[in-house]
């Protein structure tokens, strides 16, 4: 099942810029920066307690962040949930009829494992599911 919200992911233009505005805002710099090719993006994360953010950049122009800062301008572009068995987890949402973006688990940023789900089948959210790599 779904344990709790991993990250918020924020599409951002300018992650050296937003960067600085979200350590003015969170009271903390980020703890990592990672680029993850496969995705076209450049990864910034924060963490406040339990919470997490994750700014994005595009490396390219037809990744999946440029293409949304394109459509909607920046702002919050999915939501991550841990989950402990991620391959479980696709069967069961598959079950239920939730559309996979991947059919099997994609090195997503932080160390983890991800696969996302389509936003027109859950009202309009992006939804990715993030298993700890061991
Ligand atoms: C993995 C590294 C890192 C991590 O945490 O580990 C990340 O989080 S990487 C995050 C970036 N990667 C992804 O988002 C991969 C999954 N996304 C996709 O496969 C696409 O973005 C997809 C399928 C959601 C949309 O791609 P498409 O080529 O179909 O783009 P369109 O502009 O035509 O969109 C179709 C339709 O979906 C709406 N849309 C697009 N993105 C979002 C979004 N983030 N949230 C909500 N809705 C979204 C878009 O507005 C279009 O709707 P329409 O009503 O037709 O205008
Ligand atoms: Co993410």
């Amino acid at each position: 099942m779904l344990t709790n919200v991993e990250h918020l992911g924020i599409a951002v233009k300018d992650l050296a810029a937003s960067n600085d505005l979200f350590t003015k805002l969170l009271g903390v710099p980020p703890y990592k920066s990672e680029a993850v090719e496969s995705e076209g993006v450049t990864t910034s994360f924060f963490k406040i307690n339990q919470t997490k953010i994750e700014l994005l950049e595009a490396t390219r122009p037809e990744s999946a962040i440029a293409k949304f800062i394109d459509k909607k301008g920046e702002g919050i572009h999915h939501v991550a949930f841990e989950v402990d068995d991620i391959l479980a987890e696709m069967e069961r949402l598959k079950g239920e009829g939730f559309t996979l973006l991947n059919e099997t688990p994609k090195q997503g940023a932080d160390n983890k494992l991800v696969c996302f789900l389509h936003p027109k089948g859950t009202n309009g959210v992006l939804i990715e599911l993030c298993q700890e790599r061991i």
